[in-house]
């Protein structure tokens, strides 16, 4: 597999704060790699600068051998992020209606994605409701239907599934899988170690450091650990690399 996104000596200040210090990913095409790392650790700031919303201070990004920020390539990512950018006074519908041609799906195939992009969030039933009528889980999930809209070729996700009960993240993980199959490359932000292990390829993020990176299963063997909360550790997580805490 060839490397899709690459991330070359990436260091960003925010003020004078340094909060990543040269850090360096290639990401293979097709993957689903984790971003695993405890909150402050600079998750967001990374994925930030891979969707083209932030440059960094120093360094290059990649996707598909050009340059970030690249239009072209902006397009063909779909981006979910921490908190929900949604119009509250709107329907779902309407939501995804205005998303759709910000996305500029052609018309005629609107209906059809929406229906898609709905049931695969399991939300077909609430697709006439105002978002003020929505839980804080179900509007992640109208985030994600909304980055999954137009059959994105990276998908980008910062902690998809925070506030979603175990039944509906386990049918998320699962969709994930599916688009994966589909070719589509797919970059999860998290600090919930199982599922970092539900990722083909993980980098371990400690105070704007990679501080290992591999398969679960590699960074296991590595740090000789049977779970990635002691990896971590091993590697040296410190104290507040836990899943319990978050
Ligand atoms: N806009 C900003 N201005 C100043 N400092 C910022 C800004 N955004 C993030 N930071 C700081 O940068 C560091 C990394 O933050 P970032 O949001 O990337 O971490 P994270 O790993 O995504 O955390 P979380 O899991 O809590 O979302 C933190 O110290 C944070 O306080």
């Amino acid at each position: 597999m060839s490397s899709f996104i690459t991330m070359e000596s990436i260091q960003h200040s925010y003020n004078k704060e340094v909060v990543l210090k040269n850090v360096n990913l290639a990401i293979p095409e097709g993957q689903l790699f984790g971003l695993l790392g405890p909150s402050g650790s600079g998750k967001t700031t990374l994925v930030k600068m891979m969707i083209g919303l932030l440059t960094p201070s120093n360094g290059i990004i990649h996707i598909e051998n050009e340059q970030m920020p690249s239009f072209h390539q902006m397009q063909k990512i779909g981006y979910m992020a921490q908190s929900d950018a949604l119009y509250n006074e709107l329907t779902a519908r309407e939501n995804l209606l205005f998303f759709a041609s910000l996305y500029k799906i052609p018309k005629k195939l609107r209906k059809q994605r929406i229906t898609e992009a709905a049931s695969l969030v399991n939300l077909t039933e609430h697709l006439d409701k105002t978002l003020e009528k929505f839980s804080g889980g179900m509007k992640r999930r109208m985030s994600l239907a909304i980055a999954l809209l137009h059959h994105p070729k990276v998908l980008i996700l910062d902690e998809p599934t925070v506030g979603i009960d175990p039944v509906l993240r386990a049918s998320i993980w699962e969709e994930l899988r599916n688009k994966q199959k589909q070719g589509t490359t797919i970059i999860v932000t998290t600090h919930v170690m199982d599922e970092a292990e539900k990722c083909d390829n993980l980098a371990l993020l400690r105070d704007g450091y990679v501080i290992a990176q591999g398969s679960p299963d590699d960074l296991k063997a590595k740090s000789e650990t049977q779970s990635l909360e002691h990896a971590f550790l091993h590697f040296g997580g410190g104290s507040h690399a836990n899943s319990s805490n978050h």
